[in-house]
């Protein structure tokens, strides 16, 4: 088997590596962070299922979903996004939390949304976007957080739905990536 995936989206092409996270389960590594060129023509992507919805904020989560939203938010004329931290930093203020599990990090982790955020949240219209939705988990504890703070979720968006995630009809993204 080749140690690379070949991921195409549009007139780009990335030679993802191959790594084993589990005994049963590789990933081919879509790692965005740095990729400047692919973040910009996902988000150019992205913004067009954007087309006729009515949405305050966009939200992602750290860290790899942070550059795609900057983009984004740019890029649909939504100047201020907010970001679910996975720690709690002591400029917070009353941070709500909730445990996060993604198929990529085995050990606890948490989901963060500051309380300042929580509050400028409250009856707003949010789209969640992040890099890769695969399990599922960051996408369920980001939900659970922004229904806490009473937000309501008109959108879920990412630039890849790895294995089943694929076949969410709940999602829109730009291309299934498969689990080897
Ligand atoms: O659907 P899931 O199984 O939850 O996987 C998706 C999540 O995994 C990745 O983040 P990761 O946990 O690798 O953290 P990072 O962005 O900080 O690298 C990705 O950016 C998503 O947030
Ligand atoms: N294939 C992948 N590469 C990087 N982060 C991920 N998070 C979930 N799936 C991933």
């Amino acid at each position: 088997m080749s140690n690379t995936y070949e991921l195409t989206l549009g007139p780009l092409k990335r030679e993802l590596p191959l790594v084993k996270i589990s005994p049963t389960t590789t990933i081919a590594s879509f790692v965005l962070l740095g990729d400047a060129e692919l973040t910009e023509y996902a988000a150019q992507q992205l913004s067009k299922k954007l087309n006729g919805t009515d949405f305050d904020y966009l939200v992602t989560m750290e860290s790899k979903g942070i550059p795609l939203a900057q983009v984004l938010s740019d890029t649909t004329h939504h100047p201020h996004f907010i970001v679910l931290r996975k720690s709690v930093k002591d400029y917070m203020h009353a941070p709500l939390t909730a445990a996060v599990h993604a198929i990529t990090t085995s050990s606890d982790q948490q989901l963060v949304l500051d309380g300042a955020d929580a509050a400028l949240l409250k009856g707003k219209r949010v789209v969640i976007v992040d890099d890769v939705i695969s399990s599922g988990g960051s996408l369920n504890t980001a939900r659970a957080l922004l229904d806490q703070a009473g937000a309501i979720v008109v959108k879920q968006l990412a630039i890849l739905a790895e294995g089943n995630a694929a076949s969410r009809s709940d999602i829109d993204f730009l291309a299934p990536l498969p689990l080897f």
